[in-house]
Protein backbone atom coordinates (compact mmCIF):
# COMPACT_ATOMS: atom_id res chain seq x y z
CA UNK A 1 0.00 0.00 0.00
CA UNK A 2 1.13 3.63 -0.80
CA UNK A 3 2.02 5.97 2.45
CA UNK A 4 -0.17 8.56 2.98
CA UNK A 5 3.80 10.49 3.01
CA UNK A 6 4.36 8.96 -0.41
CA UNK A 7 0.93 10.10 -1.84
CA UNK A 8 1.67 13.79 -0.07
CA UNK A 9 4.90 13.94 -2.22
CA UNK A 10 3.09 12.44 -5.57
CA UNK A 11 0.62 15.57 -5.76
CA UNK A 12 3.60 18.04 -4.84
CA UNK A 13 5.84 16.97 -7.45
CA UNK A 14 2.98 17.40 -9.89
CA UNK A 15 2.03 20.44 -8.62
CA UNK A 16 6.40 21.50 -8.81
CA UNK A 17 5.62 20.84 -12.70
CA UNK A 18 3.79 23.85 -12.94
CA UNK A 19 6.36 26.50 -11.81
CA UNK A 20 8.35 28.34 -14.78
CA UNK A 21 11.51 29.85 -14.52
CA UNK A 22 10.98 34.06 -13.47
CA UNK A 23 7.96 32.50 -11.24
CA UNK A 24 6.98 34.30 -8.31
CA UNK A 25 5.82 31.04 -5.99
CA UNK A 26 3.87 31.30 -3.00
CA UNK A 27 4.97 28.79 -0.48
CA UNK A 28 2.57 27.24 1.88
CA UNK A 29 2.30 25.47 4.88
CA UNK A 30 2.19 22.05 6.26
CA UNK A 31 3.37 18.33 5.82
CA UNK A 32 1.92 18.15 2.29
CA UNK A 33 3.05 21.77 0.90
CA UNK A 34 6.39 21.25 2.40
CA UNK A 35 7.11 18.36 0.13
CA UNK A 36 6.98 21.28 -2.88
CA UNK A 37 9.02 23.53 -0.93
CA UNK A 38 11.61 20.67 -0.54
CA UNK A 39 11.17 19.15 -4.14
CA UNK A 40 11.50 23.54 -5.91
CA UNK A 41 14.83 23.87 -3.59
CA UNK A 42 16.15 20.44 -4.51
CA UNK A 43 15.57 21.77 -8.26
CA UNK A 44 16.72 24.70 -7.81
CA UNK A 45 20.09 23.50 -6.85
CA UNK A 46 20.05 20.78 -9.25
CA UNK A 47 20.19 23.62 -12.01
CA UNK A 48 16.53 22.14 -13.36
CA UNK A 49 15.00 25.38 -11.92
CA UNK A 50 16.23 29.17 -12.32
CA UNK A 51 15.33 32.53 -11.65
CA UNK A 52 12.21 31.85 -9.39
CA UNK A 53 11.55 33.53 -6.08
CA UNK A 54 9.76 32.57 -2.89
CA UNK A 55 7.07 34.25 -0.93
CA UNK A 56 6.54 32.00 2.22
CA UNK A 57 2.91 31.71 3.98
CA UNK A 58 4.37 30.86 7.14
CA UNK A 59 7.72 31.40 9.21
CA UNK A 60 8.24 27.66 9.20
CA UNK A 61 7.64 27.81 5.37
CA UNK A 62 10.32 30.50 5.45
CA UNK A 63 12.81 28.62 7.47
CA UNK A 64 12.92 25.68 5.28
CA UNK A 65 12.92 27.84 1.88
CA UNK A 66 16.08 28.61 3.41
CA UNK A 67 17.46 25.59 4.24
CA UNK A 68 16.98 24.67 0.52
CA UNK A 69 18.53 28.14 -0.62
CA UNK A 70 15.07 29.25 -2.66
CA UNK A 71 15.63 33.03 -2.87
CA UNK A 72 12.50 34.72 -0.99
CA UNK A 73 10.60 37.96 -1.09
CA UNK A 74 7.03 39.21 0.44
CA UNK A 75 3.87 40.14 -0.47
CA UNK A 76 4.65 43.52 -0.16
CA UNK A 77 7.23 43.22 -2.74
CA UNK A 78 5.98 41.72 -5.65
CA UNK A 79 2.74 42.87 -7.47
CA UNK A 80 1.23 39.41 -7.87
CA UNK A 81 2.08 35.67 -6.77
CA UNK A 82 2.05 33.25 -10.35
CA UNK A 83 1.45 30.02 -8.56
CA UNK A 84 1.07 29.58 -4.90
CA UNK A 85 1.29 25.45 -4.05
CA UNK A 86 -0.18 24.15 -0.57
CA UNK A 87 -2.14 21.60 1.35
CA UNK A 88 -5.36 21.87 2.31
CA UNK A 89 -7.33 19.79 5.38
CA UNK A 90 -10.94 19.26 3.62
CA UNK A 91 -11.52 19.67 -0.03
CA UNK A 92 -14.95 19.52 -1.42
CA UNK A 93 -16.61 18.82 -4.86
CA UNK A 94 -16.66 22.52 -5.78
CA UNK A 95 -12.61 22.79 -5.01
CA UNK A 96 -13.91 25.10 -1.57
CA UNK A 97 -11.11 23.99 1.09
CA UNK A 98 -10.81 24.10 5.43
CA UNK A 99 -7.57 25.04 6.01
CA UNK A 100 -5.38 26.19 8.90
CA UNK A 101 -4.64 23.11 10.53
CA UNK A 102 -1.24 23.69 10.80
CA UNK A 103 -2.41 27.42 11.86
CA UNK A 104 -1.25 29.42 8.86
CA UNK A 105 -4.95 30.33 7.53
CA UNK A 106 -4.39 33.99 7.56
CA UNK A 107 -1.00 34.76 5.58
CA UNK A 108 -1.77 31.60 2.94
CA UNK A 109 -5.46 33.53 2.08
CA UNK A 110 -3.49 36.55 1.70
CA UNK A 111 -1.06 34.54 -0.67
CA UNK A 112 -3.37 32.42 -2.36
CA UNK A 113 -6.20 35.96 -2.89
CA UNK A 114 -2.73 37.68 -4.42
CA UNK A 115 -2.20 35.04 -6.84
CA UNK A 116 -3.18 34.20 -10.45
CA UNK A 117 -3.02 30.45 -10.01
CA UNK A 118 -3.16 28.23 -6.63
CA UNK A 119 -2.76 24.62 -6.91
CA UNK A 120 -4.23 22.49 -3.91
CA UNK A 121 -2.05 19.38 -3.07
CA UNK A 122 -3.92 16.69 -1.11
CA UNK A 123 -3.75 12.63 -0.55
CA UNK A 124 -7.12 11.40 -1.31
CA UNK A 125 -8.35 10.89 2.11
CA UNK A 126 -9.13 14.91 1.86
CA UNK A 127 -12.04 14.81 -0.36
CA UNK A 128 -15.01 15.52 1.34
CA UNK A 129 -18.57 15.74 0.04
CA UNK A 130 -19.57 18.15 2.40
CA UNK A 131 -16.53 20.69 4.56
CA UNK A 132 -17.02 20.23 7.94
CA UNK A 133 -18.29 16.37 8.01
CA UNK A 134 -13.99 15.31 8.24
CA UNK A 135 -12.11 18.39 9.75
CA UNK A 136 -13.00 21.23 12.56
CA UNK A 137 -13.00 25.09 11.13
CA UNK A 138 -9.96 26.89 12.65
CA UNK A 139 -10.85 30.49 13.15
CA UNK A 140 -8.28 32.83 14.21
CA UNK A 141 -9.45 35.18 16.75
CA UNK A 142 -7.90 38.45 18.84
CA UNK A 143 -7.37 37.69 22.76
CA UNK A 144 -9.93 39.98 23.45
CA UNK A 145 -12.97 38.68 24.38
CA UNK A 146 -12.30 35.09 22.64
CA UNK A 147 -14.87 33.47 25.12
CA UNK A 148 -17.30 35.92 23.64
CA UNK A 149 -16.63 34.55 19.94
CA UNK A 150 -16.65 30.67 21.11
CA UNK A 151 -19.89 31.01 22.67
CA UNK A 152 -21.24 33.37 19.52
CA UNK A 153 -19.64 30.41 17.40
CA UNK A 154 -21.30 27.82 19.55
CA UNK A 155 -25.06 29.89 19.30
CA UNK A 156 -25.00 28.89 15.43
CA UNK A 157 -24.37 24.80 16.32
CA UNK A 158 -21.74 22.50 16.93
CA UNK A 159 -19.06 22.89 19.75
CA UNK A 160 -15.27 24.82 20.04
CA UNK A 161 -11.84 24.40 21.78
CA UNK A 162 -9.45 26.82 21.98
CA UNK A 163 -6.40 25.48 19.79
CA UNK A 164 -3.60 24.43 23.10
CA UNK A 165 0.11 23.32 22.22
CA UNK A 166 1.50 20.05 23.79
CA UNK A 167 2.83 22.28 26.50
CA UNK A 168 -0.74 22.92 27.32
CA UNK A 169 0.14 26.34 26.59
CA UNK A 170 -2.37 28.14 24.05
CA UNK A 171 -1.06 28.27 20.32
CA UNK A 172 -0.39 31.07 18.75
CA UNK A 173 0.07 32.08 15.06
CA UNK A 174 2.08 34.29 13.40
CA UNK A 175 0.68 37.54 14.33
CA UNK A 176 0.50 36.01 17.73
CA UNK A 177 -3.25 35.14 17.68
CA UNK A 178 -5.42 32.33 19.37
CA UNK A 179 -7.04 29.68 17.34
CA UNK A 180 -10.41 28.35 17.89
CA UNK A 181 -11.29 25.06 16.49
CA UNK A 182 -15.09 25.16 15.43
CA UNK A 183 -16.55 21.54 15.14
CA UNK A 184 -19.55 23.18 12.95
CA UNK A 185 -20.71 20.18 11.25
CA UNK A 186 -21.21 19.80 7.75
CA UNK A 187 -21.59 23.17 5.65
CA UNK A 188 -24.36 23.31 3.28
CA UNK A 189 -23.14 26.95 2.08
CA UNK A 190 -19.49 27.34 2.58
CA UNK A 191 -19.85 31.23 0.76
CA UNK A 192 -22.63 31.82 2.85
CA UNK A 193 -20.76 31.03 6.09
CA UNK A 194 -17.84 32.58 5.01
CA UNK A 195 -19.47 36.01 4.92
CA UNK A 196 -20.83 35.68 8.53
CA UNK A 197 -17.61 34.79 10.14
CA UNK A 198 -15.92 37.71 7.76
CA UNK A 199 -18.86 39.87 9.50
CA UNK A 200 -17.69 39.19 13.06
CA UNK A 201 -15.64 41.74 15.06
CA UNK A 202 -13.23 39.17 16.39
CA UNK A 203 -12.69 36.86 13.99
CA UNK A 204 -9.20 37.95 12.41
CA UNK A 205 -9.84 35.35 9.67
CA UNK A 206 -10.95 32.11 9.16
CA UNK A 207 -10.57 28.67 7.43
CA UNK A 208 -12.88 28.63 4.74
CA UNK A 209 -10.68 28.81 1.50
CA UNK A 210 -13.92 30.19 -1.09
CA UNK A 211 -13.58 30.76 -5.09
CA UNK A 212 -9.29 30.08 -4.89
CA UNK A 213 -8.25 27.15 -5.87
CA UNK A 214 -7.87 26.75 -9.70
CA UNK A 215 -6.25 23.45 -9.87
CA UNK A 216 -6.11 20.59 -7.27
CA UNK A 217 -3.69 17.77 -7.32
CA UNK A 218 -5.29 14.71 -5.67
CA UNK A 219 -2.90 11.26 -4.86
CA UNK A 220 -4.00 8.24 -4.47
CA UNK A 221 -3.05 4.20 -5.23
CA UNK A 222 -3.72 4.61 -8.64
CA UNK A 223 -1.55 8.01 -9.08
CA UNK A 224 -2.24 11.35 -9.11
CA UNK A 225 -5.39 13.34 -10.45
CA UNK A 226 -5.52 17.00 -11.96
CA UNK A 227 -8.66 18.70 -11.59
CA UNK A 228 -9.34 23.21 -12.59
CA UNK A 229 -11.79 25.13 -12.18
O1 LIG B 1 -2.29 26.01 8.45
C1 LIG B 1 -1.97 25.02 7.81
C2 LIG B 1 -2.29 24.81 6.39
O2 LIG B 1 -3.53 25.30 5.99
C3 LIG B 1 -2.01 23.42 5.85
O3 LIG B 1 -1.86 23.56 4.47
C4 LIG B 1 -3.12 22.42 6.12
O4 LIG B 1 -3.34 22.33 7.51
C5 LIG B 1 -2.76 21.02 5.57
O5 LIG B 1 -1.62 20.56 6.24
P1 LIG B 1 -1.04 19.09 5.97
O6 LIG B 1 -0.56 19.08 4.56
O7 LIG B 1 0.05 18.94 6.98
O8 LIG B 1 -2.16 18.11 6.19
Amino acid sequence: MTSVETLKAMAAAAAVALVQPGMVIGLGFGSTAAHATRLIGERLASGALRDIVGVPCAEGTATLAREMGIPLTTLDEVNAVDLTIDGADEVDPQMALIKGGGGALLREKMVAQASRRVAIIVDESKLSPALGTRFYLPIEVVDFGYRATARWLEAQGGSVRLRVRTDGQPFRTDQGNLILDWACGPITDPAALAARLAARAGIVEHGLFVGLATDLFVAGASGVRHLTR
